[in-house]
């Protein structure tokens, strides 16, 4: 399964094709838009969300409620081009665009990216840059997602800290719907207040603010990835995946950073079966992921947010058509987009877990998929 994505932030819409899920596959847009929902979600989201009301159109690749085989072509409109109309389709060769922007902001794409493809308005940049983008990739993850479910696999994401407050509150299935209605995406109350505060008094100093989140998914298969070549390695291609991810800036399997200062015999995972259970392990340091593989345990992604770049309070800067020193370039702006980016890890790291199925059990139909999957978990049991 491999998909493309295609849309700038204030243009019409987002655009995404997915080729190679299997046919018969239930997927209707009531799959993906509460995913879209979520992810726009959170405290300390910018004007924009009160915009948008996001929602995917499947155009293509489904027919009756089911995947076809063929690719399929998901939209979604952007509200806001209404108001951006005449500064996304500036005339031909017009100098200076309406709301051109040319003080580079540290942090984002504009420098980089405007030296790189020749703009000085540096809005042409950042309308693809923009983590806008991830709206249509989290639609990708709600369809990967179905693929999942299908097997018996069943994921969650929160935030573990935000803004130098950590949340004291482990992970807990049983209480995932705390944590979808949590404003911040944590279980811990006092560390959710202290977050809120932590993001008000960002807001008004017009600062803003970064995190840690965590995604976690049950019920996979164990030998998911290779270890035979780097590029089919598990923790290699998530790590790709989740550091694609506007902001990220780190990624953790399992408790990774911590286990570098502890001995071996305090880090990995001693290995135990019974008859009901098969394998298990009574730790799980590793995260689910040993040899480029997943092991059978729940796997635990981690990544670190860094804080939004847009500040209210610019940093300096220098402007590229003058190429004097300036104030950073002020857009309407999140204070913080934590809670969404724990959405967002756990959809993307659902499109690699997908992939990794799929190549693993092959298949064209659903049906084939699912009885390769149970003769597989069979042979778990019986190894
Ligand atoms: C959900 C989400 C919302 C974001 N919102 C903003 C924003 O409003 N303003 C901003 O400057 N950056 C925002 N970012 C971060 C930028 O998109 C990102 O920092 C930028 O594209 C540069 O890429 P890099 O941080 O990966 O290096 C957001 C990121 C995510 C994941
Ligand atoms: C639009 C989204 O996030 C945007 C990501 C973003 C950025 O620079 O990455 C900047 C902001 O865009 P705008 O300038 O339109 O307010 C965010 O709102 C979204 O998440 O759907």
């Amino acid at each position: 399964m491999r998909f493309l994505t295609a849309g700038e932030s204030h243009g019409p819409q987002l655009t995404g094709v997915i080729e190679g899920l299997p046919a018969g596959l239930p997927l209707t847009p009531d799959e993906i838009n509460p995913w879209l929902a979520r992810r726009q979600g959170g405290y300390g989201r910018g004007r924009r969300m009160v915009i948008e009301t996001d929602r995917v159109e499947i155009l293509s690749g489904v027919r009756n409620g089911r995947t076809t085989g063929a690719p399929v072509t998901l939209v979604i409109h952007n509200a806001d081009h209404r108001n951006w109309q005449d500064i996304m389709d500036p005339a031909p060769g017009s100098w200076p665009r309406k709301r051109a922007l040319t003080a580079a902001r540290p942090g984002h794409a504009d420098l980089a990216g405007g030296i790189k493809y020749g703009h000085k308005d540096l809005r042409d940049v950042l309308e693809r840059a923009s983590a806008r983008e991830t709206a249509m990739r989290v639609a990708v993850g709600a369809v990967a997602h179905q693929l999942l479910a299908a097997f018996g696999v069943e994921s969650a994401a929160h935030v573990v800290g935000l803004g130098g407050v950590w949340s004291q509150t482990p992970f807990d299935w049983s209480r995932t719907a705390e944590i979808e209605a949590s404003p911040v995406r944590v279980l811990d109350k006092e560390a959710e207040a202290r977050m809120i505060e932590a993001i008000d008094r960002a807001k008004t100093a017009g600062d803003t603010l970064g995190g840690v989140i965590e995604a976690r998914f049950r019920g996979l298969v164990p030998g998911l990835g290779s270890h035979v070549h780097w590029d089919r390695k598990l923790d290699g291609r998530i790590a790709q995946m989740v550091m694609s991810i506007p902001a990220i800036k780190g990624v953790e399997i399992g408790t990774g950073f911590a286990n570098a200062m502890r001995p071996g015999s305090e880090v990995h995972d001693p290995i135990y079966r019974d008859e009901a259970r098969g394998y298990y392990r009574k730790t799980n340091r590793a995260g689910g992921l040993e040899g480029g593989m997943t092991n059978g345990e729940e796997l635990v992604v981690r990544a670190a947010l860094k804080p939004i770049a847009t500040l209210m309070r610019p940093l300096p800067t220098v402007d590229v058509v003058t190429h004097e020193p300036a104030d950073a370039a002020r857009e309407r702006s999140d204070t913080t987009a934590v809670p969404a980016a724990s959405v967002i890890l756990q959809a993307c790291v659902g499109i690699v877990l997908a992939q990794a199925y799929l190549e693993k059990f092959g298949g064209d139909t659903l049906d084939e998929l699912v009885e390769r999957v149970e003769r597989y978990k069979a042979h778990v049991r019986a190894f």
